[in-house]
C-alpha cells in the first residue's frame, strides 16, 4: 500500500486557539518530525507573519543542509502575492487552497463557479512558472457539488498541480462515503495523486483517513496530538498506529511518537488528555480485575499491540475494581509473600475503602502490615516524587496558573502558598526522564517565571 503522512502541526496545528510557535520552536518541531520520518511537512503559510516566514526559511535551509529530509511545503491562498512569498523561500512545494463549495464561493470569495476555475488555473500556472511543485487544495470539497469538484480537480491538474488535497474542512464525512468519494475522484481525475485532509468535528477523522487510503489517497494530513482549527484533524499517533495494525505499514518511527507528542504538548501548551490514543498516560494502563488477570497471562487479551512498539510500557492500577490476580502480582513484584487468606483480606480492605482513587504501593504495604501484623520490609519508592516550587511573573493571576498546572499529567496536587514562591506543585513520575518532562511542562505554562525542583527522598 502506498501511503505517507503530511504533518501539518506547524500550519493547521498552529490554527488551534491559543497555539503560537516561536521561530525556534517551529524549527525544532520540523527537525523532530523529519527524524520521526513523515513524508511531508507543511511548515506554515509564509504570508501570514514575519516569524512564520523566518521559521520556514530556516527549515528550508536545514533541508538543503541534509538535516531535514521530508518534503517542505508552504501554504498559500490562490493569490499571486502569497505564491510569490512562498516561492522566494524555495519550499519544495506550494499548497494553494481555494474554497470551492457554493457556500464558500458565495460568502468568502464572492466568485461564480466559472470565475473560480479561472482563478485556480491562473494561480496554479503562476506557481508552476516559479519552478515549484504544486498541490491544489479544494477547501470544503466535501460540501461541493461532485461534478463541479471533478472540474476543479481537472482544472488544477491541467494547470500543473500534481497533487490534489480533498479537504473535509468542517469534518462531516464518514468512512463509507469517504472511500466512495476517493475511488470516484481517482477514476475521474487520472494523472494526479490525492491527499485527504480530514477534520475531526464528528470524531471520525482517523477512520475517514483510512477509508480515503482504501479509495486511493496516497497522503494523509495529520497533526501531532490532533491539533488544528476547532477540534482539530487526524492525530498523527492514532493514524500511524492504525496504519501499522491494519495494513502493516510504517509511516513513521512508531517508537518515537511519544517524545514528539511531548515536545508538541510543551510548545503548544495543549495537554494531551490521559486517555489519548497511543501517547496518553493511560493508553497502556489497565484497571478492571478481569482485564489485569487477562494481561498477566497474555497481554494480547486487552492490548491491540504491545506498548513497546510505541516506546511505552504497560501498567495497571489498583482500586475497588481490582481482583486477586492483580493484588497477588503486585505483592510479588514488591517482594512480599502473602498467603491466599491474607490476599483475600487485603482485597476485602481495598474493596471496602469507598472513594479511594488509587492504591499506591505504599498504601498496599500498609494494608498488608495491618492484615499480617508484621512489619514488612520498607523499600525505595518505585515512582519518583518531587515538589516543584513555582514563582509567577508580576501582574500574573496566580489562580489561572494554578488551574493550568493542575491539569498537567503527573501533577498530583497544586497549592498556592505565601513566601518566596507562589505555588507548590507535587508531582509523581515513573523515572527521571518523565520527571524532566513534567517539570518542562510546568515551566512552559504561561505566567511561570521560575521553578525549583526538590526530590522526595523519604516519606513517613
Ligand atoms: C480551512 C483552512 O484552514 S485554510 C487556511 C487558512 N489560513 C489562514 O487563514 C492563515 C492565517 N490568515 C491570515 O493571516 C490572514 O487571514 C491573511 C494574511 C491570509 C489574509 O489577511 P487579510 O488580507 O487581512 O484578509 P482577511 O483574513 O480579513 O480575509 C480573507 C481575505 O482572503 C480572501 N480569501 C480567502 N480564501 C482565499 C483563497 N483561498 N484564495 C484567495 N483569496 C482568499 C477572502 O475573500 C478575503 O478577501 P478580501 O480581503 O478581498 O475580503
Ligand atoms: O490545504 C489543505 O489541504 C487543507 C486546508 C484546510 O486546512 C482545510 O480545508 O481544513
Ligand atoms: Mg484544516
Amino acid at each position: 500500500m502506498k501511503v505517507g503522512i503530511l504533518d501539518s502541526t506547524l500550519r493547521e496545528g498552529e490554527q488551534t486557539p491559543g497555539v503560537v510557535f516561536t521561530t525556534e520552536q517551529r524549527v525544532e518541531i520540523a527537525k523532530a518530525l523529519s527524524d520521526l520520518g513523515v513524508s511531508m511537512i507543511e511548515a506554515g503559510h509564509p504570508a501570514v507573519s514575519p516569524d512564520i516566514y523566518e521559521g520556514i526559511k530556516r527549515i528550508v535551509k536545514l533541508k538543503r543542509e541534509g538535516e531535514i529530509t521530508s518534503e517542505i511545503l508552504g501554504h498559500s491562498r490562490a493569490v499571486k502575492r502569497d505564491v510569490e512569498i512562498a516561492s522566494e523561500l524555495e519550499v519544495d512545494r506550494i499548497a494553494i487552497f481555494y474554497g470551492v463549495s457554493d457556500i464558500h464561493l458565495k460568502a468568502k470569495t464572492k466568485t461564480t463557479r466559472e470565475e473560480a476555475l479561472n482563478i485556480i488555473a491562473d494561480v496554479v500556472q503562476y506557481a508552476k512558472a516559479h519552478g515549484v511543485k504544486v498541490r491544489f487544495t479544494a477547501e470544503d470539497a466535501t460540501r461541493t457539488d461532485l461534478d463541479y469538484l471533478v472540474k476543479v480537480a481537472r482544472t488544477a491538474r491541467d494547470a500543473g498541480a500534481d497533487r490534489i488535497s480533498i479537504a473535509d474542512t468542517v469534518g462531516i464525512l464518514y468512512p463509507v462515503k469517504t472511500r466512495e468519494l476517493f475511488s470516484y475522484l481517482v477514476k475521474e481525475v487520472p494523472g494526479v495523486e490525492f491527499d485527504i485532509h480530514a477534520h475531526n468535528d464528528l470524531g471520525m477523522a482517523v477512520a475517514n483517513a483510512l477509508a480515503a487510503v482504501e479509495g486511493g489517497a496516497t497522503i494523509i494530513h495529520a497533526t501531532v496530538n490532533g491539533l488544528g482549527e476547532r477540534v482539530g484533524i487526524v492525530p498523527l499517533q492514532a493514524v500511524a498506529a492504525a496504519l501499522k495494525y491494519h495494513f502493516n505499514v510504517d509511516v513513521v518511527k512508531l517508537d518515537r511518537l511519544s517524545s514528539v507528542a511531548s515536545l508538541v504538548e510543551k510548545y503548544s501548551g495543549i495537554t494531551m488528555p490521559p486517555n489519548f490514543p497511543i501517547t496518553g498516560d493511560y493508553a497502556f494502563v489497565h484497571k478492571a480485575g478481569v482485564h489485569v488477570a487477562g494481561i498477566l497471562n497474555d497481554p494480547r487479551t486487552y492490548e491491540f499491540m504491545p506498548p513497546e512498539v510505541f516506546g511505552r510500557s504497560r501498567d495497571y492500577v489498583i482500586d475497588k475494581y481490582t481482583g486477586k490476580h492483580a493484588v497477588k502480582d503486585r505483592f510479588e513484584r514488591l517482594g512480599v509473600k502473602l498467603d491466599d487468606r491474607e490476599l483475600e483480606q487485603v482485597l476485602a480492605r481495598i474493596k471496602s475503602s469507598e472513594g479511594t482513587r488509587y492504591f499506591r504501593d505504599v498504601d498496599l504495604l500498609e494494608i498488608a502490615e495491618e492484615v499480617t501484623g508484621k512489619v514488612l520490609k520498607p523499600r525505595p519508592p518505585e515512582r519518583i516524587e518531587a515538589v516543584v516550587s513555582v514563582k509567577c511573573g508580576s501582574n500574573v493571576y496566580t489562580t489561572s496558573v494554578t488551574r493550568r498546572l493542575s491539569i498537567i499529567p503527573g501533577v498530583k496536587e497544586v497549592m498556592e502558598i505565601s513566601g518566596d514562591y507562589d505555588i507548590l506543585v507535587k508531582v509523581e513520575a515513573r523515572d527521571s526522564a518523565e520527571l524532566n518532562n513534567i517539570v518542562e511542562s510546568i515551566r512552559s505554562v504561561k505566567g511561570v517565571e521560575s521553578t525549583l525542583t526538590s526530590l522526595v527522598l523519604k516519606k513517613m
